[in-house]
């Protein structure tokens, strides 16, 4: 079977995974109710299609901190792909290449950030980096990220500790044998390896490592060590947003974790537009959370977004089908996304502005 939805590469990848391994990449935070919230978000925005318009030479490019992308399109920050795929973060790599997309590379990747540079050689690549205890680890991957010619940095501000993510606490969750975070020292991340019953490895290790006591004034000691953009991603307010500014961030990645941190969070569609507002006009604004049709970036993009990142359906994509199958998600949601601009007479991304949406709708 083709899968024609990002919903049935998830039906594939789920027949696939060990159960446990499912739960790790699907779960959220508490009740998960802001992970639901966030895919209902998108569908509540309806589209209103304009007529009589030339469609006839559809455009999703768009550029980013001067890379060109195929879509507002890239793949969100996830640990370990390994737990997707023996090919893990390359395979990855080659379908976000393959599809003109953006890849965010996460801390926490199996692979080193100059292999996956090597295994895609002209793809956009960002590093994703959780502030860690250990400040000289941390420095020494943004020398290694500007070497390997990533593009950006982007520092997870969501997270002083891992959420309470219950699938993980009843799992035992814990990295399975082999899995590691390949860019950092082992003393770094074997807490995740072990779980004592009830408890999640993953949770564990983040109270080892993951600094709480981090603050806005901390962000200079970052600023200064690269001239690489900077953006925080896990900004959900105004007052985030406009301190961030203040505190010299280049871009933001408006994102509740997929709701696996704090659970009872606005859904990220939602907060698009409070944060949009509240920064400069020229200030890149990105997006994730629940988006799962092309539409939704469309969606993202009218409210203000100048990319949107999708997480978990890439993972499914890899799951059954490695890098063919994680670009097949890409490419699924490039053409659902030309499909939404021409049918909505909307044939550039320039033309997706709040007046294509009728938002909060009482009728689902
Ligand atoms: C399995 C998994 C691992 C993740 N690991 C990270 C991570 O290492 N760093 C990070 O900033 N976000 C991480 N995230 C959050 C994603 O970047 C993203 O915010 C979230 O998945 C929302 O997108 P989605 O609804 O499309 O999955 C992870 C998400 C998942 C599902
Ligand atoms: O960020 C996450 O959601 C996540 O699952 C994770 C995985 C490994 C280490 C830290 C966080």
């Amino acid at each position: 079977m083709v899968p024609l939805t990002l919903a049935e590469h998830g039906a594939l990848a789920q027949a696939r995974l060990p159960a446990v391994i499912w739960d790790f990449f699907e779960g959220a935070a508490g009740s998960e109710w802001t992970a639901r919230a966030n895919a209902d978000a998108w569908r509540r925005h309806l589209l209103r299609p304009r007529v009589l318009v030339d469609v006839s030479a559809p455009d999703c490019g768009t550029e980013l901190f001067g890379a060109r992308l195929a879509a507002p399109y890239g793949v969100a920050p996830m640990a370990y792909h390994g737990l997707a795929h023996p090919d893990a973060e390359c395979a990855t790599a080659r379908a976000a290449a393959a599809a003109g997309a953006l890849l965010v590379v996460s801390i926490f990747a199996g692979r080193t950030l100059e292999e996956i540079a090597a295994a895609a050689p002209g793809g956009t690549r960002w590093l994703q980096l959780y502030w860690l205890r250990d400040r000289e680890a941390l420095a020494a991957l943004v020398a290694r990220a500007e070497a390997a010619d990533y593009r950006a940095l982007v520092l997870t501000v969501d997270a002083p500790k891992v959420g309470r993510r219950l699938r993980d606490l009843r799992n035992a969750f814990a990295l399975p044998p082999g899995m590691t975070a390949a860019n950092l020292a082992a003393r770094l991340t074997s807490g995740a390896a072990h779980a004592e019953p009830g408890r999640s490895g993953i949770e564990e290790h983040s109270r080892q490592q993951f600094d709480p006591a981090v603050t806005w004034a901390d962000l200079a000691w970052l600023r200064r060590r690269t001239t690489l953009p900077l953006l925080l991603k896990g900004v959900l307010t105004a007052e985030d947003a406009k301190l961030a500014v203040d505190h010299g961030a280049d871009g933001l990645v408006v994102s509740n974790h997929g709701g696996r941190q704090l659970d009872g969070t606005p859904p990220a569609a939602d907060a698009l537009a409070e944060v949009v507002d509240a920064v400069p006009a020229d200030l890149p604004v990105l997006v994730d959370g629940g988006l799962r049709h092309g539409a939704d970036l469309a969606r993202a993009v009218a409210l203000g977004a100048r990319a949107a990142l999708v997480g978990r359906p890439v993972l499914w994509g890899l799951a059954h089908g490695g890098a063919d199958g994680a670009r097949a998600v890409l490419d699924l949601l490039r053409e659902e996304l030309l499909d939404t601009l021409v049918l909505a007479g909307r044939p550039a991304l320039a033309d997706l502005d709040r007046g294509a949406l009728a938002s909060r709708s009482p009728y689902i």
